[in-house]
């Protein structure tokens, strides 16, 4: 039988400093009162502190707020009252749980924001401001030189214009179907030159453009349809390259349910997980243009 420890101090020890909450709690708000959204993207970790003694010393939970409503807090708090800065969203946190529980007397709350920057200037399409690796790759066999460029890591997404529906149901499908979602994932893709007689820079940009734009000018079915857009959409416009290959995430998005505390919740409010994720993976090649199997040979990550 587990002994119930009763002793609230004892000869060889006392509890000294502590705080404890729920960590990196990724939550995208998106704003959709007009056609135009706004994004905010904030990883939120939030610590009580105050009277916690009889929780450590005596295992008495009373003043215990969960981490799992500390969690809920800051999705319903995102909700309510959107995110006008990080600093506002944390002080309204500390100001509620300090409020609340008269044994919170304090606490820390702190945030990441990842900024997003418009595609074109688009209503409801993102990239993340921060620059993508590029990536280059010779094989040379003989005379023969084979080039393929890329890049990885260009964080996009749509907040609206995506849904994921018609696909087979059996016992194990719990996925609801639907018709508006955020769509978002970090690129990675590698193309396969038909020849070495190219401004790989000029080249390189215009791609990257070509991708960028394609993910904003459709209703995507799925990353699957947006993927094959895109290699569609280059192959088309550079008779220099022969294949393209893509490796996308589908970093999913979730509506969370704020159902519990009665706040409707129409596509604002998400739990943006980090894992699992889909993974999206497709070459896209010129009709009749020679294969190049074994240039890939090397390069993970790639089907
Ligand atoms: O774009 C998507 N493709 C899928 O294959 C898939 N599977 C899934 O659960 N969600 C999605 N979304």
């Amino acid at each position: 039988m587990t002994d119930v420890v009763t002793e609230k101090t004892t000869d060889t020890v006392v509890l000294g400093r502590n705080q404890y909450g729920k960590a990196e709690n990724h939550v995208v708000r998106i704003n959709r009162d007009t056609d135009r959204h706004e994004i905010r993207d904030l990883v939120v970790t939030s610590q009580l502190r105050g009277d916690l003694e009889a929780v450590h010393t005596v295992g008495d939970n009373a003043h215990c707020v969960p981490t799992d409503t500390q969690k809920q807090t800051v999705f319903a708090f995102a909700q309510q009252y959107g995110i006008e800065s990080p600093e506002k969203f944390l002080l309204t946190l500390a100001d509620h749980f300090t409020g609340e529980f008269e044994w919170i007397t304090g606490g820390r709350w702190a945030a990441q924001e990842y900024a997003w920057n418009r595609i074109d200037d688009h209503d409801h399409c993102f990239v993340q401001n921060k620059d993508e690796v590029r990536t280059a790759v010779v094989v040379a066999d003989g005379e023969e030189r084979t080039v393929i460029s890329g890049f990885k890591d260009l964080t996009v997404l749509k907040s609206t214009q995506s849904g994921f529906a018609g696909y087979p149901k059996d016992k194990y499908t719990t996925l609801p179907e639907t018709e508006d979602r955020i769509m978002s994932t970090d690129v990675a893709t590698r193309w396969r030159y038909n020849t070495t007689d190219v401004d790989h820079d000029a080249v390189y940009e215009d791609v990257k453009r070509i991708i960028l734009t394609k993910f904003t000018d459709h209703y995507s079915r799925a990353l699957q349809e947006t993927l094959y857009l895109m290699g569609k959409a280059v192959i088309e416009a550079h008779p220099e390259i022969d294949e393209i290959k893509f490796s996308c995430p589908n970093k999913h998005h979730f509506v969370y349910d704020l159902g519990f505390c009665d706040l409707p919740n129409n596509n604002e409010t998400h739990y943006a997980a980090d894992r699992p994720f889909g993974l999206i993976e497709a070459t896209i090649q010129r009709k009749g243009a020679p294969l190049r199997e074994a240039a890939w040979t090397g390069i993970a990550g790639f089907c």
